[in-house]
Parts: C-alpha cells; sequence; structure tokens
C-alpha cells in the first residue's frame, strides 16, 4: 500500500491516460523505483516507445527518481512479413535483399530473412551462412545466424549444395511452411526472398503466409519492367500493399576513368512507378563493390560507401512504413 492508501497497481493507474491504464498488470515501488509489468499486446515499437515515456513522466518527472523499470508481456509486435519479389530473374532481388536486412539490422530493427527461393537459394553465400545447419526442436526449425547476427533460413541450409530443387506444388509448399514455422523468436520483421516470376511458391505464400507488403526490385529495361508490373499485379491480386519499387544496377560509374554511363537505361523504374501509382524506394547503382561484396558473403550494406547508402535510404523507408521507426 502507498502512503495515502492505495494499492501500488492504483497509483500507476491513475497516473496514466485513461486508454493506458488498463494495461498495467502488476506495479511495485522499491526505494523510490517502480517496477512496471505492462500488457504489450497489439503495440508497436512507436506505441511502446511512447508509453514508456508516458509512464516515465508520470512516474519520475522530476528527473530525481530513478526510472522506472519496465517489463513489456505478451505479443510485443506482431511480426510483419515483407515479400521482396521481382517479376524476371536476375534483378538483384536476393542482392537487394540481404543489403536491406543488413540496412534494417543497423537502423536497430530486429530482422529476419527467409530465403523463399527454394529453386535457387543464394541468401546462405549472401549473408554468409554457408556452412550452417539449422537445428530443430521437434518439427520446429531453429533460423541460423548469418551476418550481422541475422536470424535466417534458407533451402539452402536443408538440402546439399548444388542439388538442383525441382520441387512444385505440395512439396514446395511444404517446403516453404517449413521455413515460416520456425521459431523466429523477438524477430519483429521478417524479409523474404521469393523466386523470380509468379510461380506455385508466390500463390503458396499470398494463401498461407500473407505478406504485409511487398517491394518489388526491377532493372530499368522495358523488358524487366513488364514482368515488374507482373508481379505487382500479383500482390495486387493477393490484396498485399506494395510498398514500392527499387530500381537496381542504375547508372555505371566506370571505377578506371569515371565515366558514368547507363548499360540498362536509366530512370525507368521511377517513371513506372509513377504510371503504376506506386512508390518509388530509390535506385541502386550498378556496381563492382555491390557483385564482390555479395559473393564474399559481406554485403556492401555492412559500410558507408554511395552504394551502402542507397540500400540503407531504401531500409528506412520500410522501417517507417512497417512502424518500426520513427519518419
Ligand atoms: N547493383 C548491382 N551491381 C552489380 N552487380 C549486381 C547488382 N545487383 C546484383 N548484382 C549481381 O547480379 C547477379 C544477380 O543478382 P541476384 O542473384 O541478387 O539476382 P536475383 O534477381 O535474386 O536472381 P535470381 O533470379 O537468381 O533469384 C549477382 O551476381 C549479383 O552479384
Amino acid at each position: 500500500m502507498t502512503s495515502n492508501g492505495q494499492t501500488e497497481l492504483e497509483t500507476v493507474r491513475k497516473a496514466l491516460p485513461a486508454e493506458l491504464a488498463p494495461r498495467i498488470i502488476s506495479a511495485r515501488q522499491r526505494e523510490d523505483r517502480w517496477t512496471l509489468v505492462v500488457d504489450g499486446e497489439g503495440l508497436d515499437a512507436p506505441a511502446r516507445e511512447r508509453m514508456e515515456a508516458q509512464l516515465h513522466s508520470a512516474l519520475a518527472p522530476g528527473g530525481g527518481d530513478p526510472a522506472p523499470a519496465i517489463a513489456f508481456m505478451g505479443e510485443r509486435v506482431r511480426r510483419r512479413i515483407i515479400a521482396i519479389g521481382s517479376g524476371k530473374g536476375g534483378v538483384g532481388k536476393s542482392t537487394v535483399t540481404a543489403n536491406l536486412a543488413v540496412a534494417l539490422k543497423r537502423a536497430g530493427v530486429k530482422v529476419g530473412v527467409i530465403d523463399a527461393d527454394i529453386y535457387g537459394p543464394s541468401q546462405p553465400i549472401l549473408l554468409k551462412s554457408e556452412d550452417l545447419k539449422p537445428e530443430a526442436e521437434g518439427e520446429t526449425l531453429q533460423p541460423v545466424r548469418g551476418v550481422a547476427d541475422i536470424p535466417m533460413l534458407s533451402m539452402g541450409h536443408l538440402v546439399a549444395k548444388g542439388r538442383a530443387l525441382a520441387w512444385r506444388g505440395p512439396m514446395a509448399g511444404r517446403a516453404l511452411a517449413q521455413l515460416f514455422e520456425a521459431n523466429w523468436g523477438d524477430t519483429e520483421l521478417l524479409l523474404v526472398d521469393l523466386p523470380p516470376g509468379t510461380g506455385d511458391v508466390q500463390i503458396t505464400m499470398l494463401q498461407k503466409f500473407k505478406p504485409d507488403g511487398a517491394v518489388i526490385v526491377s532493372t530499368p529495361q522495358d523488358l524487366a519492367l513488364a514482368d515488374a508490373a507482373r508481379a505487382g499485379s500479383l500482390f495486387d491480386q493477393g490484396e498485399v500493399p506494395i510498398l514500392g519499387l527499387v530500381e537496381n544496377m542504375a547508372g555505371y560509374v566506370c571505377p578506371h576513368c569515371g565515366e558514368a554511363s547507363d548499360p540498362f537505361g536509366s530512370g525507368g523504374v521511377e517513371r513506372a512507378a509513377g504510371r503504376l501509382d506506386l512508390p518509388f524506394l530509390g535506385r541502386i547503382p550498378l556496381s563492382h563493390s555491390v557483385r564482390e561484396s555479395s559473393d564474399a558473403g559481406d554485403p556492401v550494406a555492412l559500410g558507408d560507401t554511395p552504394e551502402a547508402q542507397a540500400f540503407h535510404a531504401i531500409a528506412r523507408q520500410i522501417a517507417v512504413a512497417e512502424g518500426l521507426a520513427k519518419a
């Protein structure tokens, strides 16, 4: 009991706005320091931060008292799933996924990666986890840790290297389910590297593990753009909001003479985004360092080069769109 006869729980609840008060599960005060257990179900990261700030100012207003210790219970954040798709192969979708994961991680997001490109898994190389094998607890896989300590799973971790995966339909669906139903722990955002095109895996994913959003990667060529638009309509039909388009391999700066050229054209994806009424998230240059670092399992986004900054700028937009960072 506090000095005026209220229980500690009542004291705390009274100090809070009416909508937050019922979320306090228990409250205890010892030597001026409050310890609170809070129901965090359904609160996203910014909402939790706001609530923490409100609790601080309500319970330790002058700054003289120690800040309350706050434990959130329950589902802190509903895990968000963002699919990274492309209309055709080879446009750099996997490279973009790996680098966005690193950039999101560096921005403080608890990010994980599912390599759903079960026919040609490349994330184990890109995120340097080729030699790791996921352990299973019963039926549930434990993700391995790739570069930057990113939890990840890929069919590349589960089948012998180089073995072609010619699975179709139900088998592909089951393989995918194993990856999604793994123990993702406190991961708040899962990036899913989809196979190119609009086949079985995409359909299974839309039906069973519907993403919260999709990012479409394209090169600036007309052909790639037409395919990207098709990938877009797949997500539209599945009622998955498209967060935007990324232009990859845009503009090449010769490392020797510094001359800039546009082997695949330029600005095409931004114009296509305008036509399709979709956000344009940014462009990644065609660059030796992107390819070399990918091959080495050392994504450029770990550094601060202009290429890295291009990935960081796109990652920031995704984090904001998903409520995991402030605008
Ligand atoms: N911005 C870039 N600059 C230079 N090389 C790049 C860039 N983006 C990707 N690449 C290279 O292009 C090749 C294809 O990239 P990636 O495997 O990421 O494409 P993808 O769209 O995922 O292909 P897939 O159809 O096999 O899934 C790789 O060798 C990669 O290193």
